[in-house]
């Protein structure tokens, strides 16, 4: 078999996509998976080299560090040393020789003049193993290392949440991503559902209406395609459940694409309507192909539009519910994507808040008394949740806080901070707020 069409290669390519083009690691990983017939060993195996190698990014430059100028070689080359000494430290079925052999033949396809240097850098590095990084005498760079997240990111999670905590989220974040969906209810029950596909799937412990996908790849099973499933995960299913949709409700969802959510509150719907909100074309294309799929198209309606033009885009019209599920730092999918920690920083943190103040002002006009507002983040940093949550409120008085019906921290609170710890789950932050009646 050509190298071109081996499993590493392509593994090579998502990874500049990723790492280099700054992608998001998911939507590269699709993207693969869809184009390229890879038998099930082969796709777990890129699916794993992908995740690992981004995941481990920092970690294989601190380990890189003793043999060459990490800052001062090729990118590209730098890619290809990195995914074999990933497998060699942190991958035990993969025999060290298999590694180095299938770099050394990338290398020869991508940048020929360096085969010899690769090849003397994986020989060091095999002999040399896993450098200790108790070494390291800073605290907060040792943390950093062993978990190869940012010295920030480490830094602020431990004064926001503490040392131990941080820890636990971060070696939560080892485990491997749940295969998480949302069944269609319009559809199918989950009971239903669960009866007659319980080898495959078994019930979401969080949300009454998720279910865990045992194993195996779920985009191309007959329930996906028939429009009974969607992959959410549990955490934000949670969204949907809180709202307590009723039939006849007018629903805002200020930030919808892809459309996890829009569908999500369209299927307790046969007569109200969720009017979705998205900035591009293409994002509406995702919200349309999605609500098609679950066949909720009675129910949804588009509006490709800045949510901040909400006056000018419907300006008479008045919501029974409103879902702002905010643009954010997206620090609550560290599992999913771990790339989020390379592509962010402290600054993205204070211009997502603000941004979110403005969307929640703007909608805050256009709720009914007595309606609902969610707002809801992917993420654990206070800036964008609790601080977001206390500034509204303090200038929106005719605002208060409701009652979570779906909570499983502890029934009836109006906040749920989820951190990727607690339930395997992603980070995820839900606030239900209530407009008093006049
Ligand atoms: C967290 S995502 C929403 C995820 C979605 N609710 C779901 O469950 O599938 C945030 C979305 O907000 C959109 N967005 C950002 N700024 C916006 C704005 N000013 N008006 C409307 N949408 C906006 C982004 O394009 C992005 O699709």
């Amino acid at each position: 078999m050509s190298i071109k069409n081996s499993v590493r290669y392509l593994t090579f390519l998502a990874l500049e996509e990723i790492l280099i083009d700054q992608r998001y690691s998911n939507q590269v990983i699709d993207y693969y998976l869809k184009n390229y017939q890879l038998s099930d060993a082969d796709r777990r195996l890129f699916t794993n080299l992908v995740y690992g190698v981004t995941f481990y990014d920092l970690r294989l430059n601190f380990e890189l560090s003793s043999f060459l100028k990490v800052a001062k070689t090729d990118a590209r080359v730098l890619l290809i040393i990195k995914i074999a000494i990933f497998q060699m430290f942190y991958l035990s079925k993969i025999p060290d020789y298999a590694a180095v052999n299938e770099a050394i033949e990338i290398t020869k396809v991508v940048k020929r003049g360096n085969v010899k240097f690769v090849t003397a850098v994986l020989h060091q590095a095999r002999r040399a193993g896993l450098r200790p990084v108790k070494e390291i005498k800073d605290p907060i760079k040792r943390e950093a290392m062993t978990y190869s997240m940012p010295d920030w990111l480490v830094a602020k999670l431990n004064d926001q949440l503490g040392t131990a905590k941080t820890e636990a989220i971060f070696q939560s974040l080892l485990e491997k991503p749940r295969i998480s969906l949302r069944v269609n209810t319009k559809k199918i029950s989950r009971d239903e559902f669960l009866a007659r596909d319980s080898d495959f799937y078994e019930p979401s412990k969080i949300s009454p209406v998720g279910v865990i996908a045992k194993n195996g790849s779920v985009v191309h099973s007959k329930e996906f395609v028939a429009g009974e499933l969607t992959v959410q995960d549990e955490s934000s299913q949670l969204v949907g459940v809180n709202l307590s949709i009723k039939e006849n409700d007018v629903i805002l969802d200020a930030c919808a694409a892809p459309g996890g959510k829009t569908t999500h509150m369209a299927q307790y719907l046969s007569t109200g309507v969720v009017h979705a909100f998205d900035v591009t074309p293409k994002k509406i294309a995702v919200i349309k192909e999605n609500v098609n799929r679950l066949g909720l198209n009675e129910v949804v309606e588009t509006h490709c539009a800045d949510i901040l033009d909400l006056d000018q885009v419907m300006p008479d019209v008045s919501f029974d519910k409103i879902l702002v599920d905010a643009p954010c730092s997206g620090f609550g999918l560290l599992r999913r994507k771990p790339e989020v920690k390379y592509n962010h920083e402290t600054s993205d943190i204070i211009s997502a808040k603000c941004l979110q103040l403005d969307i929640l002002k703007q909608v805050a006009l256009h709720l009914k008394p007595g309606g609902l507002l969610l707002y809801s983040t992917c993420t654990i940093f206070k800036e964008e949740t609790q601080e977001v949550v206390e500034d509204f409120l303090q200038n929106q008085p005719d605002f208060k806080l409701a009652k979570l019906t779906t909570n499983p921290k502890g029934q009836r609170e109006s906040i749920l901070q989820l951190y990727p710890d607690d339930y395997l789950t992603d980070g995820f932050f839900i606030a239900l707020m209530q407009k008093k009646e006049a």
